[in-house]
């Protein structure tokens, strides 16, 4: 029945907001979260490093300047495997996001935004708030990893 009565809930429509974000697993096979600042929306959740892809980037490009961005490190886009996206509709814009997996890059992992980041067990995600839309991500990634 659940999905019936979300559909029946629908309300009008909504921007399509198109957000690229990266699961980065280190050599010991931990994903790294990345706390929301205050003064964002969604302030103190954990969530993917990532962001909005700007008009005439891919998503893979956008997210090689995110990751350079918010957490100085290089990326290529050959070394980002889609493995899963999520669709879930907030109350102002539905987000469309596709999940990278990235094992290789260059450079530390140094916040340059000042954002909390860690290393988590794929086991252990459940114990860090996310936005809602990673939800059915962070059940698809402790079956993945
Ligand atoms: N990077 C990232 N964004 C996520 C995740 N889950 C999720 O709902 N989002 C949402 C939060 C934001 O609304 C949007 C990402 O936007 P952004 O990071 O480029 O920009 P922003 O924080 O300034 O966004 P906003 O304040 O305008 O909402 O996607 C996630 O796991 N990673």
């Amino acid at each position: 029945m659940g999905c019936w009565a979300a559909e029946a809930r629908q309300a009008s429509a909504k921007p399509i907001v198109l957000v690229a974000a990266a699961a980065l697993i280190d050599a010991d096979g931990r994903v790294l979260l990345a706390q929301r600042p205050e003064g964002k929306s969604m302030a103190g959740l954990w969530e993917f490093p990532g962001g909005k892809v700007d008009p005439g980037e891919t998503p893979e490009q956008a997210l090689v300047r995110e990751l350079k961005e918010e957490l100085g490190i290089d990326t290529r886009s050959s070394c980002l495997a889609p493995i899963a996206f999520a669709s879930h509709s907030y109350d102002d814009f539905h987000l469309l996001m596709p999940l990278f997996v990235c094992r290789i890059w260059q450079g530390q992992v140094v916040p340059q935004e000042g954002q909390q980041v860690t290393w988590v067990r794929p086991v252990r995600l459940r114990d860090y708030p996310m936005p809602a839309a990673d939800e059915p991500l962070v059940a698809l990634l402790r079956d993945l990893l």
